[in-house]
């Protein structure tokens, strides 16, 4: 868990984000609540509950990259998750506790890299033993181990090929099943993989390989061999319930107010399935349970249809904070364009970098990318700042494409260069609705 100050997160996120100080400042304050709670003794600590965040705001406009931003900062399991998903036909009763199970899937990820990190020295060195006796077999003395395995450590072994056993990954696996009359609840309760796995040994498959290419696959399952699942288990299982972030998208499309397509399950239904997981519930894995209390909710929406008073009055009672996210602005487009730590201008530049091409982006250049963005939208559909992906990727088609024949060449991109390549589909509508 991170120590940084609400202030710290913001300017944090300043280095990604553009404006939308309130929602950045909400999320900042739930962030460092989340340490504070830790802070507390045990009974107190368990009366605080998270104070989930509702972020009203139209399309493309940072809603999900905060909470992404936000939740890497934390280094925080995230997940993102459409709350019309749920009420799509053919899922019908699906099961919204599989945000959880999936969620503590995501943190089982992060667990398991860093505790690999930990192992990596140790599993080298049982790597290295086991190519030591692939070359010399099981028999050779300390000596000639010793021999070769100074040979292997000075790089001269590197194209001899060995055989190897290594565990099959591919196919072997079986696979996962529903429970009947319990849809999408894949429980794993009963995972015949493991269970064969634990009891037979785990299948292996022989293969012939050069000891440079056998390295780094044996270093992953030493490394594997060396963790403890248990332990990663817990741990993953206790990220998720301190730290676990659940980023619900398009919750007004589940209220009342918007209209109904036939078929679907009942908004308001999808809505009470919610509702005990953001209040805090157990939810069961196949890695034990999860209690759901302190994992924090961020929900958005556009809400032009409806308004936030039409959810449900407990749902809206566990969303205390609500932050609106203004829309970009021409101006903010340009900003977008070029301040932010990887902005597009910055990752194209490097792209053309890496073909020997020197790509420029003038003033104007980039104020008329930030003007042709704002009209688009305007005409064609707001789709906020997703619309400079799909203006940079037009106006870079030819040198993206010839760019491996240009070694040396600098290409200036300036107002000029804009309009040539976008020619005149910003003034064509209906062409634009296709193509940008
Ligand atoms: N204020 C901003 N500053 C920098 N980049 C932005 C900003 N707003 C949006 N973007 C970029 O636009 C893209 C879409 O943004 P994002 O996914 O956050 O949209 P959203 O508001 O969550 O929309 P939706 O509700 O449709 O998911 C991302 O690539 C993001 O980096």
């Amino acid at each position: 868990m991170t120590a940084f100050s609400p202030r710290e997160i913001v300017s944090e996120l300043d280095r990604f984000i553009i404006g939308q100080g309130d929602a950045k400042r909400a999320v900042a304050i739930a962030l460092r609540n989340r340490w504070r709670r830790q802070q507390l003794d045990g009974d107190m600590a368990d009366e605080v509950l998270p104070k989930n965040i509702l972020m009203i705001g139209p399309t493309g406009v940072g809603k999900t990259e905060i909470s992404r931003r936000l939740a890497k900062l934390a280094q925080a399991p995230f997940l993102k998750v459409e709350a019309t998903k749920f009420t799509e036909v053919g899922y019908v009763g699906r099961d919204v506790e599989q945000i959880i199970r999936d969620l503590v899937e995501t943190a089982r990820a992060m667990v398991r890299e860093r505790e690999r990190r930990n192992v990596r020295a140790q599993a080298e060195l049982n790597a290295e033993e086991r190519v030591v006796t692939a070359l010399v077999g099981d028999q050779a003395g300390e000596t000639t181990r010793k021999k070769y395995r100074d040979m292997l450590r000075s790089g001269e072994l590197a194209d001899k090929e060995v055989e190897l056993d290594l565990s099959d990954t591919g196919g072997a696996s079986l696979p996962t099943m529903d429970i009947p009359g319990m849809p999408g609840a894949q429980m794993g309760m009963v995972n015949l993989g493991d269970m064969l796995g634990k009891a037979f040994g785990k299948p292996t498959v022989r293969k012939r390989l050069r000891v440079a290419d056998a390295y780094e696959t044996l270093i992953a399952e030493e490394s594997d061999n060396l963790l403890d699942d248990d332990q990663v288990n817990r741990e993953a299982i206790t990220l998720v319930e301190q730290s676990g972030i659940v980023f619900l998208d398009e919750l007004d499309k589940i209220c009342a107010g918007e209209q109904t397509r036939g078929g679907d399950v009942s908004r308001e239904g999808v809505q009470r399935d919610l509702l005990p997981l953001i209040e805090g519930t157990s939810v069961s894995t196949k890695y034990g349970a999860v209690k759901t209390d302190h994992v924090l909710f961020i929900a958005s929406g556009a809400f032009h249809l409806s308004r936030p008073s039409d959810l449900l009055p407990e749902l809206q009672g566990r969303l205390p904070i609500r932050v609106e996210l203004s829309a970009l602005t021409q101006d903010d487009f340009r900003r977008i364009l070029l301040e932010p730590e990887y902005s597009l201008v910055k990752q194209y530049v490097a792209l053309m970098a890496t073909e020997g091409v020197t790509l420029v982006f003038t003033d104007d250049g980039v104020d008329e990318l930030a003007r042709m963005a704002t009209d688009i939208n305007a005409t064609v559909e707001n789709i906020g700042a997703r619309r400079l992906h799909t203006i940079m990727e037009r106006v870079l088609d030819e040198v993206s494409f010839t760019a491996t024949d240009r070694t040396g060449e600098t290409v200036t991109v300036d107002a000029a260069y804009v309009r040539e390549h976008l020619g005149n589909l910003s003034e064509d509508t209906d062409l634009s609705r296709y193509i940008l």
